[in-house]
C-alpha cells in the first residue's frame, strides 16, 4: 500500500484484535479500459466508524459496490466477516446494511408496504426502530415512494438499512440530499445505533464536518488506492499548516524534512508539514526572515491538501 504520509498506511492490528469485518487485497476495477481501482488493499477492523474520502470520480462508489458484491471486480480478493465474497453466504449479507447514492426503486409502493416487503428478506428486523425513525423523520407511511422528495427517499433508504440492525453499515453519500437538521439527526441516530460494541460503519461523504462530529477514522482513496486510514485526531495532531510571509515573496520553497506540500500565494508560503516541531518552524522563519503563522488544519483543509 502506498502512502502520502511517512507513517504506515494503516495502524498495525493488535494481536488480540478480532477478525476484520472486511479484508481487501489487490482489488482492481476498470471501466472501458480506464483503471479506476488500481490494487486497493484495505483492512477494516470491527467497531470503527470510517469516513471514505476522495475527490469526485476517485472511485468511492465503485469501491463500495465492489466490496458488497454489487459490481464485479477484475482482480483481487475480498473477505467479508472472515469469508471470501466468492463463497455463497446469504446470512453474511443479512449482517450488512447499504444505503446507495441514489434510491429510486419501487416508486409505486407505499412506504409502509415497502418496509414490510423488505423486512421479509431479513433474518432480523427491528420494526419498532423503523416505526420510530419514520415518525421522527416525518415520513408518511402511506405515501408512495415515487411521490417522495429526494431527501425523503434518502431517509427511507437509511431506515431500510438501519432496521435490520446490521453489524456493518455501508453508506454512499448518505446525507447529500438531507437538510442540515435532518443531517444532524441522522448522524446522531447513526452513531447511537452503531455505537454498540463490534458495529462498523463505512460511509463516503464530501461533508467533512460530519466526519469530524463522528470522530471517524479517515480513509483516503486517491489514484485508485487507499492511501491511508487514520483516526482523525491522529491526523490532526501530526499535521499542521505553517504560513511564512515576507515582502520579497518566494521563488523556491526551503527544503525541510516533513514538508508534505508547499504552495506559494503572493508573499506567503503555505506548508503542510508532518511531525515537525514548532521550534523547528520558528527557526525556519528566522532563517528565512519571514513571519510565521501556524494553523491547525480542519479535515476540510487536509482533504484539499491531500486528496
Ligand atoms: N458503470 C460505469 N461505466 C463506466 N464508467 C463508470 C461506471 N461507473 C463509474 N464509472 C467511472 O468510474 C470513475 C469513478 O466513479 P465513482 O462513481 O466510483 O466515483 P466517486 O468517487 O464515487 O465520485 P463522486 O464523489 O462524484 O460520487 C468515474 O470516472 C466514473 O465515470
Amino acid at each position: 500500500m502506498t502512502t502520502l504520509l511517512s507513517f504506515p498506511a494503516q495502524p498495525a492490528a493488535p494481536v488480540s484484535e478480532p477478525a476484520p469485518v472486511l479484508r481487501v487485497q489487490g482489488l482492481r476495477k476498470a471501466f472501458e479500459g480506464r483503471q479506476v481501482l488500481c490494487g486497493v488493499d484495505w483492512t477494516v477492523p470491527a467497531g470503527r466508524v470510517i469516513g471514505l474520502l476522495g475527490r469526485n470520480g476517485a472511485g468511492k462508489t465503485t469501491l463500495l459496490r465492489c466490496l458488497l458484491g454489487l459490481a464485479p471486480v477484475d482482480a483481487g480478493s475480498i473477505e467479508l466477516f472472515g469469508a471470501p465474497m466468492t463463497e455463497p453466504g446469504g446470512e453474511r449479507l443479512h449482517r450488512v446494511g447499504f444505503v446507495p447514492q441514489g434510491f429510486d426503486l419501487f416508486p409505486w409502493m407505499k412506504v409502509r408496504a415497502y418496509l414490510d416487503f423488505t423486512a421479509a428478506f431479513y433474518a432480523h428486523w427491528n420494526h419498532a426502530l423503523a416505526a420510530r425513525l419514520l415518525d421522527e423523520w416525518q415520513l408518511d407511511s402511506k405515501q408512495k415512494i415515487g411521490r417522495l422528495s429526494q431527501g425523503q427517499r434518502q431517509k427511507l433508504a437509511i431506515v431500510r438499512a438501519i432496521a435490520p440492525e446490521p453489524d456493518l453499515l455501508v453508506l454512499d453519500e448518505p446525507v447529500a440530499s438531507l437538510d442540515p437538521q435532518a443531517r444532524r439527526a441522522f448522524m446522531g441516530e447513526l452513531l447511537a445505533l452503531m455505537g454498540a460494541p463490534g458495529k462498523t460503519v463505512i460511509f463516503s461523504t464530501h461533508i467533512t464536518a460530519d466526519l469530524e462530529r463522528a470522530d471517524a477514522d479517515i480513509a483516503l482513496l486517491r489514484d485508485g488506492r487507499i492511501q491511508f486510514v487514520r483516526p482523525l485526531a491522529e491526523l490532526k495532531s501530526r499535521l499542521c499548516h505553517a504560513v511564512l510571509s515576507r515582502p520579497a515573496g518566494w521563488t523556491t520553497p526551503p527544503a525541510m524534512p516533513g514538508v508534505l506540500k508547499a504552495r506559494v500565494a503572493g508573499a506567503s508560503l503555505h506548508l503542510l508539514v508532518e511531525d515537525v516541531p514548532t521550534e523547528r518552524l520558528h527557526q525556519l522563519a528566522k532563517d528565512e526572515e519571514a513571519s510565521l503563522r501556524i494553523e491547525m488544519p480542519t479535515l476540510e483543509d487536509l482533504f484539499v491538501e491531500l486528496a
